[in-house]
């Protein structure tokens, strides 16, 4: 094997495929620091701008996804994914990388495809239990497929599938001494029961209503509220909450202390995004789910389902929220016995350690 080794990572679209790729580039420099990595994304996404954040080069490819409405347009889509190609085909042969990695998202398929091709390694992690398209296409000629659900042989060849689970932040778990900072953090009381609401990287508009329409019988139940409404949501949420919420309900954009939210919520709201639901789990936290209606195949409601199905959590459906959501997590803070089991459950379904078994498989599949 050589001294130093070279990787390339791609896909992107959203903070859920972004993220996990930049905890697997970290892990491969944790275990070889000298390795090198470059990321390929698509031209204009949230990648362009999060992967350089974290301290690593990205070149974009002029991709876009195909539009499932608007036939036409797929024609222009056909040509950008050939440009995609040729693009990826130099930019492969110029870098010589040791072994190229897909983490989703249309931008990683033209260039893992064009690399499994040239004979180059190609190794895929899949977030969700309900695979997206560009990983099942590609799959029959990866080394190996790292996966986050039981059950993914009904989208890749079972003998390429690992049980990795999710790479996340490795800082997520606070120290249960510093639980106390976590409760001045946020100005809230450590007497009273505390309820997270979260809505994935930019927020859920369903979640943001339900709470919204219940505000009163959440204060009459004396729960405290962290509440992430997401940036597009956020100024609504201020205007219509302003004034008449009391100071145990933290209403904001954004939670950049997750390890404190997660430190002091007895039970959490949250959609079902891959991440999300490995922290959780991680975490062991009691959790009420409410799947995103908006996304390919439905995805969420499988990953929400996986747990559901071994008594980890509640799902209420997004439709149902509305009148349902406040009422069963009113109802569930006031029943410890209840929590204890879906907690207990749910940190039996974590995986620890992603990121760093990703990068051995990776390790592994390096020509000698
Ligand atoms: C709408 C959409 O397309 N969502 C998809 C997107 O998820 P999306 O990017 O929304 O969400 P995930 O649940 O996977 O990850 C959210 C991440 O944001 C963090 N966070 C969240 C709120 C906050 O205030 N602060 C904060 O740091 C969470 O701790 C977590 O690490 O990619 C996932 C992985 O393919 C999919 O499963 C989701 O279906």
């Amino acid at each position: 094997m050589k001294a130093v080794h070279r990787f390339i990572i791609s896909g992107g679209g959203t903070g859920g495929h972004i993220f996990p790729a930049i905890a697997i580039a970290n892990a491969l420099k944790e275990r070889e620091p000298q390795s090198d990595v470059l990321f390929i994304g698509a031209e204009g996404r949230m990648e362009m701008e999060k992967v350089p954040a974290a301290g690593y080069q990205i070149i974009g490819l002029p991709i876009r996804g195909f539009d499932r409405k608007n036939i036409l347009r797929n024609i222009s889509t056909l040509f950008l994914l050939w440009k995609s190609m040729r693009k990826a085909r130099k930019l492969i042969r110029k870098y010589n990388p040791d072994a190229v990695i897909g983490v989703g998202g249309y931008a990683s398929g033209p260039t893992l495809k064009v690399a499994a091709k040239m004979g180059i390694p190609t190794i895929l992690q899949e977030q969700n239990s309900y695979a997206g398209v560009t990983n099942k296409l590609l799959a029959s000629k990866a080394a190996c497929c790292c996966v986050a659900y039981e059950g993914m042989e009904r989208f890749f060849p079972k003998d390429k599938i690992i049980l990795t689970g999710n790479p996340i932040r490795q800082n997520l778990q606070l120290d249960p001494e510093k639980t106390d900072e976590a409760y001045q953090y946020f100005h809230l009381e450590k007497s009273k029961k505390t309820l997270l609401v979260i809505g994935g990287s930019l927020g859920a508009r369903t979640i943001n209503q339900s709470i919204l329409g219940q505000l009163d019988k959440l204060q009459q139940a004396g729960v405290q509220v962290i509440w992430q409404t997401g940036k597009y949501y956020f100024e609504q949420m201020k205007a219509a909450t302003d004034g008449n919420v009391s100071p145990n309900m933290i209403v904001t954009d954004f939670i950049a202390h997750m390890d404190y939210a997660y430190a002091i919520a007895d039970v959490v709201i949250s959609r079902a995004g891959a991440s999300s639901i490995s922290e959780l789990c991680l975490l062991g936290k009691t959790s009420i789910l409410v799947p995103s209606p908006n996304v390919a195949e439905d995805h969420q409601t499988h990953n929400a389902m996986a747990l559901v199905n071994k008594d980890a959590a509640i799902m209420i459906r997004d439709a149902d929220a509305p009148q349902s959501l406040v009422d069963e997590a009113i109802k569930l803070l006031n029943d410890t016995d209840r929590c204890k089991t879906l907690s207990t459950h749910c940190a039996a379904m974590a995986q620890h350690n992603s990121a760093k078994r990703i990068a051995e498989e990776i390790f592994k599949h390096i020509p000698a």
